[in-house]
């Protein structure tokens, strides 16, 4: 068993020219990546095997990440089948000079646990053991069913 808090992960990257277009605004494929990265290592914090993309939700970049912005990329495990994890993935960007910071985009991402010949294997059961942890499972399975 694993508890949902401990598969709560945050990651941050100042964006830097590299990550963006002529425009100053950071490549949509570039967000995703950090997303299903991110939405990887909770999987794997959760499971305790390697774990692979099975399915992206849905994604709407309802704001740009600029230029020197910090984007953050937050993700945890609301739920998991046999041997499937399923993820909520936020990203927020941040005025480092002004501290504001703003939901940019959100979606769930399904992750498979993987044994060593790359067959799906079983994952543990997710626990929820705090009120903070039922408030996030709460907000992805209505997220989640907003989706659809
Ligand atoms: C080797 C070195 C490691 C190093 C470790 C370090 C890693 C450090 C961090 C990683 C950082 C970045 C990691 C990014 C992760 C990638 O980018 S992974 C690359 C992209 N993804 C892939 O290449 C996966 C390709 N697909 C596959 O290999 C196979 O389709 C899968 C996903 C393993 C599933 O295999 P399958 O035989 O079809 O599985 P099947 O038995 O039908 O179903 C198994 C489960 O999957 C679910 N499932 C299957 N397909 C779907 C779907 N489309 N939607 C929802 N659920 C699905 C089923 O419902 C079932 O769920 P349970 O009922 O068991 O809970």
């Amino acid at each position: 068993m694993t508890d949902l808090m401990e598969t709560y992960i945050e990651n941050r990257t100042l964006v830097q020219p590299n990550h963006t277009n002529m425009l100053g605004k950071t490549h949509g494929g570039n967000v995703m990546k950090w997303m299903d990265e991110v939405g990887a290592m909770a999987a794997m914090r959760f499971s305790g095997e390697t774990c692979v993309t099975a399915r992206v939700d849905r994604m709407n970049f309802d704001l740009p990440i600029r230029l020197g912005d910090s984007a953050l990329v937050t993700a945890y495990v609301y739920d998991a089948g046999s041997t499937s994890v399923k993820t909520r993935v936020t990203v927020e960007r941040e005025d480092l000079r002004t501290g504001e910071s703003e939901r940019t985009t959100e979606s769930y991402f399904v992750y498979v646990a993987i044994d060593e010949d790359e067959r799906p294997t079983a994952v543990p059961e997710l626990t929820v053991t705090s009120a903070k942890g039922d408030r996030l499972r709460e907000t992805a399975l209505d997220g989640e069913a907003s989706h659809e």
